[in-house]
């Protein structure tokens, strides 16, 4: 036994899941069915990564699993909580306690500190930082010393280590990261997969990321693939060549004999 206070969810668990999902924008002859029948489920404690060609609904599908948007038919399921069946006011409630965002563009508050930012889901909350947590995340993410400082003076990759603390501290059922190193160089972004993947090693924590990169998805347990807004395979253990590949049958399905 380890002394850590955090126990690792079994192999098994789900964190969510999304079954026959479908997401329709626009009308008539305008309409376009971005999700179109996508069941999935998200495994608990473990990295997950979805890919897809553009359009093929990665946003939709990662906007409906974390109750950012509704759908227009199927069932998403958090833990136990249906999705579809609450309304705006109870799924932005469930957002604020139980789902932390990461996105491309860091959204920071730029008027406050690093610190303040990084509290924020618990000031929004009317509660106080366990100080340990705060010093462990800060620590992990190199911070310790940018905690005085407000956006406008951190790094790009700096702001996204922000933005990824204020997404664990409230310890979050779940992490969804919309490429999340999409504004960063190659050096930051790096750093910033090494931090999520070891959110998943040492925290246990359940993190899936949007992304077009085959080097970011590689960080993942598995990569989820989205064509015509259906599931179109998963890839356990993903490699760059491995992903590269799964990605050309996508692109071209035409082209591409069965097998
Ligand atoms: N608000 C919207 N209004 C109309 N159509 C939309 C809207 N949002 C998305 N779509 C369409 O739905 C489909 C899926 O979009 P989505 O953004 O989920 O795809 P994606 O895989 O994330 O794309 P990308 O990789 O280019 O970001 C696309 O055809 C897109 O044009």
């Amino acid at each position: 036994m380890t002394t850590s206070t955090l126990t690792r969810p079994t192999a098994t668990a789900v964190a969510v899941r999304a079954r026959d999902v479908v997401r329709t924008y626009g009308r008539g002859d305008a309409a376009v069915r971005a999700l179109d029948g996508a069941t999935v489920s998200i495994p608990a404690g473990r990295f997950t990564a979805i890919m897809g060609p553009s359009g093929s609904g990665k946003s939709t599908l990662m906007h409906a699993l974390a109750g950012l948007d509704s759908v227009d038919a199927g069932q998403i399921l958090l833990g136990d909580t249906d999705l579809t069946s609450l309304d705006e006011r109870a799924r932005t409630l469930l957002r604020r306690d139980r789902i932390g965002f990461v996105f491309q563009s860091f959204n920071l508050v730029p008027t406050l500190t690093a610190r303040e930012n990084i509290v924020l889901p618990l000031t929004l909350a009317g509660r106080r930082p366990d100080p340990e947590r705060l010093d462990r995340l800060v620590a992990t993410l190199g911070l310790a010393d940018r905690l005085r400082h407000r956006p406008g003076q951190l790094s790009g990759g700096q702001q996204q280590r922000v933005a990824v603390a204020r997404a664990l501290i409230t310890r979050p059922e779940i992490v969804f990261a919309d490429e999340p190193t999409g504004n960063l160089d190659s050096q930051a972004a790096e750093a910033l997969l090494g931090f999520l993947r070891q959110a998943v090693d040492e925290f246990g924590q359940t993190i899936v990321m949007v992304t077009h990169d085959p080097h970011a998805a590689a960080y993942a347990d598995r990569v989820v693939f989205l064509a015509d807004g259906r599931i179109d395979g998963e890839l356990d253990a993903p490699t760059v060549p491995a992903i590269l590949s799964r990605m050309a049958r996508l692109a071209a399905p035409a082209a591409s004999g069965a097998n």
